[in-house]
Formats: C-alpha cells, sequence, structure tokens
C-alpha cells in the first residue's frame, strides 16, 4: 500500500534518513522504532508532505505521493496524528473532531454558496460521523468539554478521533501512547487494532512502548542513525541481535 524506495532525507550536513526502504502491505499494523533520532518522525513528515525528501520515492497505493501538497494529502487517504497533540485547545472535542473532515470540505466552498440544504446535510452527516468516532473512542460524554480540560490521554484519544473523521486507508499515529499511564496506553492498544480489524485501515505506527508494539504489530522495521537495520514479524525482531544491541537490550534485559 505505501512503498518508500531509496528514500534519504539531508538537513544540512545530517543525513536523517538513508536510503530507506519500505513495503507497507494493506490492512496492517507496520511501526517503525528505534532510538531518538533514528530518523522515524522524519519518515512520517515525508508521507504527510511537511518535508521533502532529498532522493527517493514514496508511493501510496501505485501512486507517486510526493506530487501532492501537505494539505491534499487527507483527500488521497492518509490522515496523521502528531507526536505533541496539535489540537485547538479553547475548542469543545466535537468542534475539533469536526476539524478533521476540513481538508475534504474545503473544496465544496461553491457549493456551500450555491446550496444551503445540501451544506445543512454535510454538517449533518459530519456530526453523525463524530458522534460515532467519540463513541468508538469511549468518549461521547466529553463531546462538549473544551479540550484544554481535558487529562492528557483523552486529548490524544481527540487528537486521533479528528485524524479518523477523514475515514483514511492509511492513519499514520506518532507516538501515540507517550505519556500515558497503563489502563490508557492498554485501551489504545484495542483501539488501533479496531482500527484494522473493525475499520480496514492500514497503521502505520511509531512508538516507543515497546510491549505495545510487540502486541499489536504486524511488522516491525527498526531503524538506527536514519537506516532500517532490521524487520520483520515482532518475535522475529526482538530475537534479533542487531536490534537488541542497538534498541531492545535494556528491554530484553528486563524482561529475562
Ligand atoms: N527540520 C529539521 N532540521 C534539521 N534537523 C532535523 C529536522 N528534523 C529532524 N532533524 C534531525 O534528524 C534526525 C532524525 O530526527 P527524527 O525526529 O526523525 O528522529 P526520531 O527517530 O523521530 O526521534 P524521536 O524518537 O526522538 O522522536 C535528528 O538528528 C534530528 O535532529
Amino acid at each position: 500500500m505505501l512503498t518508500f524506495k531509496d528514500m534519504t532525507v539531508r538537513f544540512a550536513g545530517l543525513t536523517a534518513v538513508n536510503k530507506l526502504c519500505l513495503e507497507v502491505p494493506q490492512g496492517s499494523i507496520y511501526s517503525i522504532i528505534g532510538p531518538n533520532g533514528a530518523g522515524k518522525t522524519t519518515v512520517f513528515n515525508c508521507v504527510s508532505r511537511f518535508y521533502q525528501p532529498t532522493e527517493g520515492a514514496i508511493e501510496f497505493e501505485g501512486v507517486d505521493l510526493l506530487k501532492y501538497k501537505p494539505h491534499q494529502i487527507v483527500e488521497q487517504g492518509v490522515a496523521r496524528s502528531f507526536q505533541n497533540v496539535e489540537l485547538f485547545a479553547k475548542m469543545t472535542v466535537l468542534d475539533n473532531l469536526l476539524t478533521g473532515l476540513h481538508p475534504l470540505l474545503k473544496r465544496n466552498v461553491f457549493k456551500i454558496a450555491l446550496n444551503w440544504p445540501s451544506v445543512l446535510r454535510t454538517e449533518r452527516e459530519a456530526r453523525g460521523k463524530a458522534a460515532e468516532i467519540m463513541r468508538i473512542l469511549e468518549i461521547s460524554e466529553l463531546a462538549h468539554e473544551t479540550v484544554e480540560n481535558l487529562p492528557y490521554g483523552y486529548q490524544k484519544m481527540v487528537d486521533i478521533g479528528r485524524a479518523m473523521m477523514a475515514e483514511p486507508r492509511l492513519i499514520l499515529l506518532d507516538e501515540p501512547v507517550a505519556g500515558m499511564n497503563a489502563s490508557e496506553t492498554e485501551h489504545l492498544g484495542q483501539l488501533i487494532t479496531r482500527l484494522k480489524t473493525q475499520m480496514g485501515m492500514t497503521v502505520l505506527l511509531i512508538e516507543h512502548d515497546m510491549s505495545l508494539v510487540m502486541k499489536i504489530s504486524d511488522h516491525i522495521a527498526v531503524m538506527n542513525f536514519g537506516e532500517k537495520i532490521a524487520e520483520g514479524a515482532p518475535a522475529e525482531v526482538q530475537r534479533n541481535p542487531v536490534v537488541v544491541e542497538a534498541y531492545l537490550g535494556e528491554v530484553a534485559d528486563a524482561e529475562t
């Protein structure tokens, strides 16, 4: 579904990502792990088109993704959550979710000007969709709460809910459980699995919580210093000595 072909990203003298090749299969939870500064978020920023790779290609469903601008990506079926929650803090949960549709609605501006009943229908449908997503996230009772008043774990949920609003076929989640406690992590892990199994989305995940990654991923790519150093199913990656040395050493030691 998503293919990286020899993608390199350089910032001045620094090579953040070096000749990366990845193939993300449709319908999978595909995780990218690696130490801080390995290049994971840079990969996301290329997919969401905030960064332009220096070399190489990204294809989504066989189409060159690099020809699109950031605001066109949602229309192509790709949405993302952010490492640091980036919501409208003074707005309600419901209104934040509705902003997730904004990139899709924008192009209908003439329709909006000329056809008021259809706009009302669109708004009704949008609210219906937001209600459905809040139900899935189990945050319906928070619909009219101002986001800045919510605990961090709930803000993360809203951030993901906003990405879900566009019904993407591919959703990028950047450290979704960072800052969450164990039960919030468990809950969100189940939700991420449901994005795949019930909603048919493909999930590209960056996450430092190794027990979550090992539990929910179908496939894991490991990066270090901008390079892919290993990939495979969770069990394969977990026992790969190169990975253990680069990243999982402490986790493996702790578990044995
Ligand atoms: N806009 C930028 N300008 C210059 N350097 C950058 C930029 N974005 C990222 N980098 C550098 O690229 C490297 C990879 O950073 P990146 O954020 O992709 O790593 P990461 O694996 O996501 O790390 P973390 O797990 O800490 O989020 C780092 O050395 C970082 O400082």
